[in-house]
């Protein structure tokens, strides 16, 4: 959709982008991000490893330059193929108009963000989805059974299967839940003079809002620190939805994607257990807790796949 084409999970130059990525995202909330966000003008001079996230986002911005200009030499504004064609018909419509910001620092920037938002965010969920999975056994065969009965194993699951599946789809919601990868919401900052709950804000003032705080909230959920699919189950067994699940945020910047990462989580989970079992190394214990970093992800684990 980005780049309009897809990249081979062989390709160097994609493994790469992925590793900056994610180094970039934890680093971001390490004690250095941290020590940078609250000393930037001194930490600006200090070796560190804060400047490994300036390092990482040249090259990144190098790399989407680079498919910029590629994209330019077959330019065919009546025949847009992907978001950076879609853009730069924006640049040339907006010509006279620098405010609107339609420029290609901007276009650079906003596939940047597109692919780091649509990368990540997706592929920590799974991760967290394949522990709590092995975690809980018992749970991983209620999927599988319904995934057999549903859809079985001779095709692929579509979006039509999900209102059949109501335990999955339920599973999927809990991992989300106690997965928690965005803790902290994406940082915001008050544009105009504003009162929140009684208290005043002063335009410009930066505003975090604690997801967590909702996610586990104990006068909302049943077991909030227990992974419980049944959060999401009514006592016939149908789905049913919680306001305090938001893991996408919500109001005006709710997550651009929640409906292609809905969908993805989805496809993805269901086909990975229609076709695998997972269990853990054994002798190991599994790490829960994750690690912190501007997204809360899975310590690196090891896991045993089976056919099924
Ligand atoms: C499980 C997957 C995902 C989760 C949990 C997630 C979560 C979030 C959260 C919490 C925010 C901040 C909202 C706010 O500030 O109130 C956000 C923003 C955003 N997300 Fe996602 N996201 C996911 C997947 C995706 C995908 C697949 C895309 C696009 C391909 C995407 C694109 C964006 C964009 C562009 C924003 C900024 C929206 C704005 O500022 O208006 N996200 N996401």
């Amino acid at each position: 959709m980005v780049f309009g084409h897809r990249f081979d999970y062989s390709d160097q130059n994609f493994q790469m982008l992925l590793k900056l990525l994610s180094e970039t995202l934890q680093l971001e909330g390490s004690i250095w991000g941290q020590l940078y966000e609250a000393f930037p003008t001194v930490m600006n001079f200090l070796p560190g490893r804060h400047n490994e996230i300036f390092r990482h986002y040249k090259d990144l911005s190098a790399f989407v330059r680079g498919e910029l200009e590629k994209h330019k030499q077959d330019w065919d504004p009546s025949a847009p193929r992907d978001y950076i064609d879609s853009f730069l018909a924006e640049i040339e419509h907006n010509a006279h108009d620098p405010a609107a910001g339609f420029d290609e620092f901007n276009l650079i920037m906003c596939a940047l963000d597109l692919f780091l938002a649509g990368t990540e965010t997706t592929s920590t969920t799974l991760r967290w989805a394949l522990l709590y999975m092995m975690k809980y056994p018992d749970i991983q065969e209620k999927v599988q059974a319904e995934i057999d009965r549903v859809i079985g194993q001779s095709r692929q699951p579509t979006m039509a299967d999900r209102a059949d599946m109501p335990y999955t789809d339920a599973v999927i919601h809990e991992i989300q839940r106690m997965g928690n990868i965005v803790p902290l919401n994406a940082f915001r900052m008050a544009d105009k003079d504003t009162t929140l709950g009684g208290y005043f804000l002063p335009k410009g003032t930066a505003i975090m809002t604690n997801l967590t705080s909702v996610m586990f909230d104990k006068t909302v959920w049943q077991t909030p620190d227990t992974f419980n699919p049944g959060h999401f189950l009514d006592s016939d067994g149908k789905f049913v939805r919680q306001d305090a699940f938001m893991p996408f945020s919500a109001g005006k910047r709710v997550c651009l994607g929640e409906q292609l990462a809905r969908m993805e989580l989805f496809l993805f989970f269901v086909f990975i257990f229609q076709k695998f079992s997972f269990s853990p190394v054994q002798g190991v214990e599994l790490n829960l807790e994750g690690q912190i970093g501007a997204t809360l992800t899975p310590v690196p684990f090891k896991i045993c796949a089976s056919l099924r």
